[in-house]
């Protein structure tokens, strides 16, 4: 049976996760369990999967949740709760599926300990890519996307030379605001925006996504996560979420993967790479889908998208401090202090500040991303 932990296992990505290991009780055990501030939900999961160890966002968590848990359940709190569920026990595999850089520490923490990681925090990878890849060189621990995209290219590029590769097309939804153009999206509502079209998520990437700034994020997740240069990396809108991205051959062949917009499909190849299990989701009908739509990109009308490709092409700490002020932007609309069309103007003013500096180390990672923070906060 492989021991799994998971990081952030109250959100979409956590849940769905328990929900694969509840498919396979005969494949899977939990050995840690790690939330921020549900602890209501949190306990369920430990009554439920029985982990040796839990932690939660802070203190005050820790002492709502300790009264209740069973007798021997190790408790942690904080940042260290992460690294110490990440790094300690006898996991084989890491699912961080914690929401931002919060979880550079504890994937660090897992590679380092030679674990092998279920990734799904993005912002790991584009806020500190060169660090997370050589570590998991070194260590030989594998880093199974758990991103639909990248977990569809690497489905495509199972087995096939590199030298026969052209590139690789990421689809993008177009998010919630994709029937309007610029103008119309001056007014829109923070409820609007959590609509997405085709995937039920948590608040962040659901906002990314409508701004476009996921599939930015998520050419630089590729980017490392495949060792390809940004000229090898494209996006397509398409609308139905269906193919789910694909990889073009130097032959013209091209390659897609296809399922329902259902991320335990992903979620537990993950999991059970290099082999497939029956999945609890439904079967995919093309002849129901009938047609499927592509367009091109347009940067114009996706400002953001061009923006972070620009950052991860000068490398260094651009990606850091866009992917900091994207969060501390993201939170301000969430909580209605700022318009939609601001966060685009908080990234573009944060970027065109930020000085750079080639392969900096994990203290100028992270004093960059207090920095954005700190800007992206007050502007
Ligand atoms: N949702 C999706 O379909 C997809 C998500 N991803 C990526 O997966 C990651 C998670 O996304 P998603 O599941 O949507 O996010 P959610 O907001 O739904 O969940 C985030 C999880 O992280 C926990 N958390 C947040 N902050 C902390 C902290 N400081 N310490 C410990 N735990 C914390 C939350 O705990 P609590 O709720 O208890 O406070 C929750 O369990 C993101 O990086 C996202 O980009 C990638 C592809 C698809
Ligand atoms: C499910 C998943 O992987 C999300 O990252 C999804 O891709 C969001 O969709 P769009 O960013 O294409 O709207
Ligand atoms: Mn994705």
């Amino acid at each position: 049976m492989k021991r799994i932990v998971v990081l952030g296992s109250t959100g979409s990505i956590g849940t769905q996760t328990l929900d694969v290991v509840a498919h396979h009780p005969e494949e899977f055990v939990i050995d840690g369990l790690a939330a921020g501030g549900n602890t209501d939900l949190l306990l369920e999961q430990v009554r439920r999967f029985r982990p040796r160890r839990v932690s939660v966002a802070g203190p005050e968590q820790a002492d709502k949740l300790a009264p209740h848990l069973p007798a021997g359940t190790e408790l942690f709190y904080g940042n260290e709760g992460l690294v110490e569920l990440a790094a300690g026990g006898d996991a084989e595999l890491v699912v961080t599926a914690v929401m931002g850089s919060v979880g550079l520490r504890p994937t660090l923490a897992a590679l380092e300990a030679g674990r092998d990681i279920g990734l799904a925090n993005k912002e790991t990878l584009v806020t500190a890519g060169h660090l997370v890849t050589e570590l998991a060189r070194a260590r030989g621990a594998a880093i199974l996307p758990v991103d639909s995209e990248h977990s569809a290219i690497f489905q495509c590029l199972n087995g096939e030379p590199r030298e026969d590769l052209a590139g690789i097309t990421l689809t993008a939804s177009g998010g919630s605001f994709r029937h309007l153009n610029r103008e119309q999206l001056k007014d829109v509502t923070v409820e609007d925006a959590l609509r997405h079209p085709n995937w039920s998520m948590g608040a962040k990437i659901t906002i990314d996504s409508a701004t476009m700034v996921n599939k930015g994020l998520e050419v630089i997740e590729a980017h490392w996560l495949f060792g390809l240069p940004y000229e090898q990396i494209s996006v397509l809108l398409h609308p139905e979420s269906i193919i789910h991205s694909f990889v073009e051959f130097q032959d013209t062949s091209i390659i897609a993967q296809l399922g329902n917009p259902d991320m335990r499909v992903p979620i537990q190849y993950a999991l059970t790479y290099p082999r497939r299990l029956a999945s609890p989701g439904e079967r995919l009908s093309l002849a129901k889908v009938g047609q499927l739509h592509f367009r091109e990109m347009d940067y114009e009308r996706y400002p953001a998208l061009r923006l972070a490709i620009e950052c991860g092409k000068a490398g260094g700490l651009l990606t850091t401090a866009f992917n900091a002020a994207n969060e501390a932007a993201v939170a301000r609309f969430l909580r209605g202090e700022i318009s939609f069309l601001r966060i685009e103007e908080i990234l573009e003013e944060v970027i065109q500040r930020q000085a750079n500096i080639t392969l900096p180390g994990l203290e100028a990672i992270e004093e960059c991303d207090r920095a954005a923070r700190k800007l992206a906060a007050e502007l």
